[in-house]
């Protein structure tokens, strides 16, 4: 028996995995994914053709990239639609509006009228009844500390150049942000609860929690 039958967690579900730049969401999304047997839904960083413009120029960049972000994010929840679930996505397509977009308007690297035309065609194609939300939202939180030190370990080079205060911002406006999270049913795991580097085998008590949060049955230990 698998953990995803273990678990009792249905073939189509969709969990989608949020959090700051750097807490871990691709290394649990895989592993997720690998125990669970699921898809993967990853963000692809090293194709994309505006990040890195966008990390040496904000005010010149912010605009295009997070349309880009949303015609990728848009064109995967179509591939899930199609395959009738069955993924864990890496970040959902929330934080992109309510992180990114969002700060760098506050921030005024973003102008009015950009962020205006993002949010009504984010909201156009989003926030309708039509748009599956996930079943649960993992949401990885950390200490400040130990978010900055998985960056640089990661070591890409845009991030590298970057401000401490640009993490340190994202860190707050995060939390405020699942704080106020209502579409889907939320998980919030601490890194310091499992590691997946160390113990792999740690992705079950990580499994352990979504099914309960999904309100399946699960085995007594
Ligand atoms: N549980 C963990 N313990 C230690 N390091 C981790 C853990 N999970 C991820 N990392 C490391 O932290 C860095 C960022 O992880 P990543 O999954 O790419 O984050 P994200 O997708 O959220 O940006 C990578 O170098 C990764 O190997
Ligand atoms: N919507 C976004 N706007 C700006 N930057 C974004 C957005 N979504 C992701 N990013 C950046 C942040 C990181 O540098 C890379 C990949 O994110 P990660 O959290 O490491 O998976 O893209």
């Amino acid at each position: 028996m698998n953990l995803r039958e273990k678990y009792n967690i249905p073939k189509n579900a969709v969990i989608t995995v949020a959090g700051t730049v750097g807490v871990g969401k691709s290394t649990i999304t895989n592993a997720l994914a690998n125990a669970l047997q699921f898809r993967t839904s990853l963000e692809k960083v090293d194709s994309n053709p505006y990040l890195d413009k966008f990390y040496s120029d904000f005010s010149r960049w912010s605009f295009h990239l997070q349309i880009y972000f949303l015609a990728e994010r848009f064109k995967e929840q179509k591939r899930i639609f199609e395959y009738g679930g069955g993924f864990i996505q890496d970040r959902s397509i929330y934080e992109d509006t309510g992180i990114f977009a969002k700060m760098h308007y506050d921030k005024g690297t973003m102008t009015n009228v950009d962020y205006e035309t993002y949010r009504s065609l984010f909201e156009a194609m989003v926030m309708t009844p039509y748009f599956p939300h996930p079943d649960v939202l993992i949401y990885l939180e950390g200490s400040l500390e130990d978010i900055l030190d998985r960056i640089k370990l990661r070591g890409r080079p845009m991030e590298q150049q970057t401000p401490i205060e640009y993490w340190q911002e994202m860190h707050k406006r995060y939390e405020d942000w699942i704080n106020a999270f209502t579409f889907c049913p939320v998980l919030r795991i601490n890194i310091n609860e499992y590691d997946l580097i160390a113990d792999e085998s740690s992705i079950e008590n990580v499994i352990e929690k979504v099914a309960t949060k999904m309100n399946r049955k699960v085995p007594v230990r």
